[in-house]
C-alpha cells in the first residue's frame, strides 16, 4: 500500500475512533478543533485521490448528493413487530398485568414447565432499521417496510453518528445483519421543531415522526443534520464472530462491537413478578429519560429457548403430529 493510501487509511481509523468516543461512549479524547483539523486533512486526500476514499470513510458522515428514490431492500430474515400487550390501567390507576402473566403461563407451558430467565428492555419510540456488515464494514441500511421488503437508506444511515460505519474489536464477523431502532432524542426533537417553525416549516408531531421523515429523506445532507441516534436490539443473521447463547450476550455484543446500549434499563431477571416491578420502576423513569419510549419489551433471555418457542408459535395451526409411544427400549 503506498503512503497515500496508508495515510487515508490511519486518519480514517482515527477520525473514526475519535467518533466513537465522542458520539457512542460521550468521552472524547481529543479537542473537536484537534478532530476537525484532521477531518479537513482526510478530505483534502480523499479530493486530490478519490479511488483511495474507504467504505468506512468518516468523511461519509456528512452525506452526499440526494437520491431520487429509495431502492428495495428484500429482508431476509423477516423484520416481524412485536404483539403488543397491553398493560391497561384500572381507576387506581394501577397498572392490570394480566396479560403478562398469561405469557408467563404461556411461556412456561411451552417449555414444558421450565422457569424461563426473562430480559426486559425499553421498547423505543423511533423507526426500526436493519444494518448489515460485511468484514465489518457497513455495506447497506433498510427500514422495515411491510417486514418482507423495505426501503435503502444506507447512505442516511451513514449520517447517524452512533452507527459505526466500520465494527470495533477484534473477532470480526464475516457477516452480521443488526436490528434496531433510529430514534430523535427529546432535546434534539424540541430543537428541530423551533428551528421548523423559525423556517415557516411545519413542525413535527413526535420525535417518532421526526425521526422517520429525517431517514426517509432523499436528501443525506438533511438527515445529517437532524442528531439521530441507534439502539440494537436483535442480531438477525451472523457468520464468524462471537456466538451468544442469551439475547443480553447478544446485546453486550453488539457494545462491543461499537454500538451504545441503554445502559441501566434493561433488565434479566428469573420471575415475572421481577419484571413487573422492573416494569413499574421503568414507567416512574419514563418522564426523565432522554428518549421516547411507548413500552418495555420482555423476551425470554435464552436463545435455544426462544427458537424453541418461536417453533411452537410458527408452527402450523393447522397440523399437528400424532406421535407413537417411545419404542421399548431393545435390550440386547
Ligand atoms: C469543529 C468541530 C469538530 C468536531 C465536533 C464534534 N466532534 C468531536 C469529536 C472529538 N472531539 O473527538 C469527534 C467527532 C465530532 O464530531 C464539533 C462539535 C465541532
Amino acid at each position: 500500500m503506498n503512503d497515500t493510501a496508508a495515510k487515508i487509511r490511519e486518519l480514517t481509523d482515527l477520525l473514526n475512533r475519535y467518533g466513537y468516543e465522542y458520539y457512542t461512549l460521550d468521552a472524547p479524547s481529543v479537542p473537536d478543533a484537534e478532530y476537525d483539523r484532521l477531518f479537513h486533512e482526510l478530505e483534502a486526500l480523499e479530493a486530490a485521490h478519490p479511488a483511495l476514499k474507504l467504505p468506512d470513510s468518516p468523511t461519509l458522515r456528512v452525506g452526499g448528493a440526494p437520491l431520487s428514490a429509495f431502492a428495495q431492500v428484500r429482508h431476509e430474515v423477516p423484520m416481524l413487530s412485536l404483539s403488543n400487550a397491553f398493560s391497561p390501567q384500572d381507576e387506581s390507576g394501577a397498572f392490570d398485568h394480566a396479560e403478562m402473566t398469561a405469557f408467563d403461563e404461556r411461556v412456561r407451558g411451552g417449555l414444558g414447565g421450565k422457569p424461563p430467565q426473562y430480559v426486559i428492555e425499553p421498547k423505543f419510540d423511533g423507526l426500526a432499521v436493519s444494518l448489515l456488515y460485511r468484514d465489518g464494514v457497513l455495506v447497506q441500511a433498510a427500514t422495515r417496510g411491510d417486514g418482507s421488503s423495505g426501503e435503502d437508506v444506507t447512505q442516511n444511515i451513514r449520517t447517524v453518528s452512533d452507527i459505526p460505519l466500520r465494527l470495533r474489536g477484534g473477532d470480526t464477523p464475516a457477516l452480521i445483519e443488526i436490528r434496531g431502532e433510529v430514534l430523535m432524542f427529546k432535546a434534539d426533537f424540541a430543537a428541530l421543531n423551533l428551528r421548523q417553525e423559525e423556517n415557516g416549516r411545519k413542525p413535527f408531531a413526535n420525535p417518532r415522526n421526526a425521526a422517520a421523515g429525517s431517514l426517509r429523506q432523499l436528501d443525506p445532507r438533511i438527515t445529517a443534520q437532524r442528531k439521530l441516534h441507534f439502539f440494537p436490539y436483535s442480531i438477525a443473521r451472523q457468520e464468524g464472530g462471537f456466538s451468544a447463547g442469551t439475547h443480553m450476550q447478544e446485546l453486550d455484543y453488539c457494545g462491543r462491537l461499537g454500538f451504545a446500549l441503554p445502559e441501566g434499563n434493561c433488565g434479566c431477571f428469573g420471575s415475572m413478578a421481577e419484571i413487573l416491578a422492573f416494569y413499574e420502576q421503568m414507567r416512574q423513569k419514563r418522564p426523565a429519560l432522554p428518549y421516547e419510549i411507548d413500552g418495555m419489551v420482555v423476551k425470554v433471555n435464552s436463545l435455544a429457548q426462544q427458537h424453541e418457542l418461536g417453533f411452537i408459535s410458527r408452527a402450523p395451526r393447522w397440523a399437528v403430529a400424532h406421535k407413537f409411544p417411545a419404542e421399548e427400549a431393545l435390550t440386547v
